[in-house]
């Protein structure tokens, strides 16, 4: 490109130092690896590849110079990009299913899960844990699925919750800590009392909606023991989602002297704790042996019992079982509540989808007759089937705030076809499949920063009535290592918001909703900072 462009560039977009910054450390940083790592084992994911992916994703939509500057990296004008043949991104959908159903001996995902295992989740790495790893991974996943995937098992785990009774107590309009549920703590609450005697409580809303669903979801994964001991592991969760991943991501050395990184360190080592003490009280209630604090552990779930079990089978020690189980705990929370928040942000902003959304629901809930009115039970699986127009939303809120890509390691070499061209992609290669550029691009949906849950909305040839749709969204990733918690998180982002809107009014604490900017999480996007809201009881 000539210099004359980067100039350009730099002037006419405020965006554009930043990007070019970012470009050329991604550059600097993948021309150090290849030098660094020419000797060395080479199945890790480079660090280099998550800043690729995202300024891809932030320079492609645009069609701006930065545009011109990634197209360099094009291979052959198809759609596979590129800054080394190392990590190479596939950028259209229809290609990314083509690829993805090869079979695992020739794609795979172990090697990335791998690398963000040790490199993100703090595991220990050394031979042992990798063969570890690489004998038990399948194992150690397969019942996940069985919980997760399956739609009676997720109703089922989901109806033990008692989301109803949980839901009451949303807001206990306390303003003794003491006092407060667990998910009220870090929401920063004010309550007041109008002289009407209507009470309100101000609170941050992110922080409120996501420990409230991950104070449902936690104890149907660990039982309720593992929450109560460690109530901590809400605030250490975030953090070290919020601070430390981005940086583990980028391969920042976890000894760095920064307090960002020795806080989200701290906080990493203490699930790890957790976990571990968690998985030694598994051990001895599977043995029949005395244990620890004479905990409860009557309502683990059969997902950590078989995880327990293959854990032993293949000898990982216990303390690397704490740092392997973060990865779950993560992943079963890390964008599930997130997701609830935005669905409610945006649906509590437009009081007539509101009051839509709370007539199609009003059949799949029971309320008391008493004053003021309680939810007393949820119809899970009426909602999951009946309530079309909540799931629209809840998919335009994936459109909207998921960050999608499917991490793969290519391990034998693949011909890669697309509109006559054709591409070698090598064995110990890594592959990005961008799945949510689409989602921004007005060409695909009209009007794309629009909340509009009807553009998800597809006339059923067999009932004739309005049925929610997928269309092109792929919010769970491809292929055979696609997410194995979809059925579960979406039945609770669905029943969270069900409930939510039964009990509770919302309101902005300023005069009106203003949409928080968003920012890349991981894996979805966060507000650039939270909002806050006033709560009353729904009379
Ligand atoms: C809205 C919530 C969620 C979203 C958007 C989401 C998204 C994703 C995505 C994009 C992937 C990568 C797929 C790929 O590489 O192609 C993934 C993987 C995975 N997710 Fe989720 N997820 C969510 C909730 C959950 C929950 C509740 C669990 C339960 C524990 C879970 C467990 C997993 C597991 C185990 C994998 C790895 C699958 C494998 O490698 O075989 N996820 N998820």
């Amino acid at each position: 490109m000539a210099l004359s462009t980067w100039a350009d560039a730099l002037q006419q977009n405020p965006n554009a130092k930043t990007v070019l910054t970012a470009f050329v450390v991604v550059a600097a940083l993948a021309f150090t690896y290849r030098l660094l790592t020419t000797s060395q084992a080479n199945s890790q994911l480079p660090v280099w590849a998550p800043l690729e992916i995202g300024l891809t994703r932030h320079l492609l939509p645009r069609r701006g110079r930065g545009y011109r500057l990634l197209s360099a990296l094009r291979r052959k004008d198809g759609s596979l990009f590129g800054l080394t043949s190392k990590h190479q991104m596939l950028i259209d959908p229809p290609q990314v299913d083509r690829l993805m159903a090869h079979s695992a001996s020739s794609i795979s995902s172990a090697p990335v899960q791998y690398t963000i295992a040790t490199r993100v989740f703090g595991c220990t790495h050394s031979p042992a844990v990798e063969e570890q790893f690489y004998a038990s991974c399948e194992e150690l996943t397969a019942p996940v699925g069985k919980l997760f995937l399956n739609d009676a098992a997720a109703t089922a785990a989901l109806g033990r919750a008692d989301i109803p009774q949980q839901v009451q107590s949303f807001v206990s309009f306390s303003s003794d800590p003491e006092h407060m549920k667990l998910w009220e703590r870090s929401a920063n609450l004010k309550v007041t009392t109008t002289a009407d005697g209507v009470q309100k409580v101000e609170a941050d809303f992110q922080s409120l909606v996501r420990d409230f669903g991950a104070c449902i979801a936690i104890p149907q994964l660990y039982g309720r023991d593992f929450l109560e001991r460690y109530p901590q592991v809400l605030s250490d969760l975030w953090k070290f989602d919020n601070d430390l991943f981005p940086l583990m991501m980028i391969g920042i050395p976890r000894w760095a002297p920064l307090k960002i990184v020795k806080d989200g360190v701290a906080a990493q080592s203490r699930i790890h704790a957790g976990l571990e003490g968690l998985y030694r009280r598994v051990g001895q209630y599977q043995k029949g042996q005395p244990i620890d604090f004479d905990a409860d552990m009557s309502d683990i779930s059969d997902v950590v019992v078989s995880r327990h079990n293959t854990y032993e089978k293949y000898g990982w020690p216990i303390r690397q079982q704490g740092e392997l189980e973060l990865g779950l705990l993560w992943g079963q929370n890390a964008n599930t509540q997130p997701v609830v928040f935005w669905l409610l942000t945006y649906v509590y902003s437009k009081p007539d989808l509101l009051k839509q959304l709370r007539e199609e629901t009003s059949p799949y809930l029971t309320m008391s007759e008493t004053t003021p009115r309680e939810l007393v039970a949820l119809d899970i699986a009426g909602v999951g089937k009946g309530c079309q127009l909540l799931k629209a939303c809840v998919f335009e809120t994936y459109r909207l705030v998921n960050d999608v890509t499917s991490l793969r390691h290519v391990s034998r070499p693949i011909t890669h076809t697309e509109g006559g061209l054709k591409h070698e992609l090598a064995a110990n290669t890594f592959l990005s499949a961008l799945l949510s550029l689409a989602n921004h691009d007005p060409s695909v949906y009209s009007d794309p920063e629009s909340f509009d849950p009807t553009r998800f909305l597809e006339q059923s040839a067999s009932t004739g009535k309005p049925a929610a749709r997928y269309g092109k969204l792929k919010p769970w990733g491809a292929g055979a290592a696609m997410c194995k918690g979809r059925t579960f998180a979406e039945k609770e982002i669905m029943s969270l918001a069900v409930a939510i809107m039964s009990m509770w009014d919302i309101a902005p604490a300023s005069s009106k909703w203003e949409l928080p900017e968003r920012v890349p999480g991981t894996g979805v996007q966060k507000p650039v900072k939270d909002i806050r809201v006033v709560i009353t009881r729904r009379q």
